[in-house]
């Protein structure tokens, strides 16, 4: 008789949410198209447009990156499955916020700021599939279905993350693999498909923490990837500082750049911020589910801006810089993402109040805790 954890268990179909009829300011995002990544000339066009985008605000849309829909669905069913399994289940393994480990199951037990509202979300970040990660403690849920996350969990970084990585090392006029290196899938970092479910509030918890569910920020890594999102909640912020909504593309995928890409390229590409908020009225009762990639440097990568002739030129790279010879031991990848982690997820409130959060920092690193 096989045991349990051999079967595949029953996952029922999840159906998306149509998108919302109210009528919102919506940011109007680029779309890069990679069906166009190899075709002759293909890589430095969209690396042109990529770069035209990421002006105004580095957020931009992917279409046609060769993922299946009905591949895309499946995640998203079995996220659905995963929630609904009970909570003693589901904690059987949670993340580790005392060493920063963001792997496994975040429970929504903080409260908001100083305010008696509770988190709403929950997640389950799964790492990557590669031997360093092989023993990483997994749910029995999941780990039946790893012949199907792990091809999903490969292809997501194969098809759309090597492929962002090498239009920014062409718009840095670096060699074309420089940031691929950096991410490989097959070294050890912190990235992790993310399963992630909002719970509704009424509008009286809401108006508490201002109907803010995430309050602005930037995210710890170098890349997000977004599925397609129908219930309207994500917003981000413009150079005139607006918040601007953003809007669910059909089979696309939304993309940011994050704070340790932006340590890579001395702030040349920058960390947008973003946040989530309570949706519109048509939607505000409804459960929101979300399928992200979170993409983070190489634990042991260093955290020194690239030797770019883009960012010579700009002015960007200081004498230190150029040649290495900082007073301080360069921070790695791990260090920084399981600091940051750490100093998010570890106290007793999640990111709130009326002011703007604080500056962190990890030596020479800093980025703002949190924005109004
Ligand atoms: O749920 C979303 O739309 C975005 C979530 C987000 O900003 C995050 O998890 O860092
Ligand atoms: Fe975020």
């Amino acid at each position: 008789m096989p045991s349990l954890i051999n079967q595949t268990p029953a996952v029922a179909p999840y159906t998306a949410h149509p998108p919302t009829t109210a009528v919102l300011d919506w940011a109007p995002l680029a779309t890069i198209d990679l069906s166009k990544f190899d075709a002759p000339g293909g890589k430095q066009a969209l690396a042109k447009d990529l770069q035209e985008a990421m002006k105004r605000w580095s957020f931009w849309i992917v279409t046609n990156t060769g993922i299946p829909q009905e591949d895309v669905d499946r995640q998203l069913s079995i996220a659905n499955g995963f929630f609904q399994l009970p909570i003693e289940e589901k904690r059987k393994v949670s993340c580790d916020f005392s060493v920063g480990n963001y792997f496994g199951y975040r429970e929504p037990t903080r409260f908001i700021g100083d305010s008696d509202v509770k988190e709403n979300m929950e997640t389950l970040n799964i790492p990557k599939f590669i031997p360093e990660y092989a023993d990483v403690p997994q749910h029995d849920f999941t780990k039946a279905l790893h012949a199907e996350i792990g091809p999903f969990h490969k292809a997501l970084w194969d098809k759309v993350v090597r492929k962002l990585m090498v239009l920014f090392a062409i718009i840095l006029e670096l060699p074309e693999q420089y940031f691929v290196e950096r991410h490989a899938y097959d070294r050890a970092s912190e990235d992790h498909l993310r399963y992630l479910l909002y719970h509704p509030r009424s509008a009286e918890e809401d108006a508490k923490i201002g109907d803010q569910w995430s309050k602005g920020h930037t995210d710890n890594g170098s890349l997000t990837l977004l599925f397609s999102q129908n219930v309207a909640a994500l917003q981000i912020r413009t150079l005139d500082n607006e918040w601007k909504w953003v809007k669910p593309v059909d089979g696309g995928i939304t993309c940011n750049t994050a704070d340790t890409l932006s340590f890579l390229t001395k702030g040349y590409i920058k960390s947008t911020i973003h946040r989530v908020v309570r949706p519109p009225p048509d939607q505000s009762d409804l459960h929101r589910l979300g399928l992200l990639y979170f993409v983070r440097p190489g634990d042991d990568v260093d955290m020194v801006p690239a030797p770019s002739p883009v960012l010579r030129r700009e002015g960007l790279l200081s004498k230190e810089d150029e040649t290495g010879a900082s007073s301080t031991e360069p921070v790695k990848g791990l260090e920084w993402v399981r600091t940051r982690v750490k100093n998010i997820h570890n106290g007793k409130a999640f990111r709130g109040g009326d002011k703007d959060g604080v500056m962190f920092s990890v030596k020479n690193l800093q980025v703002q805790d949190y924005y109004q």
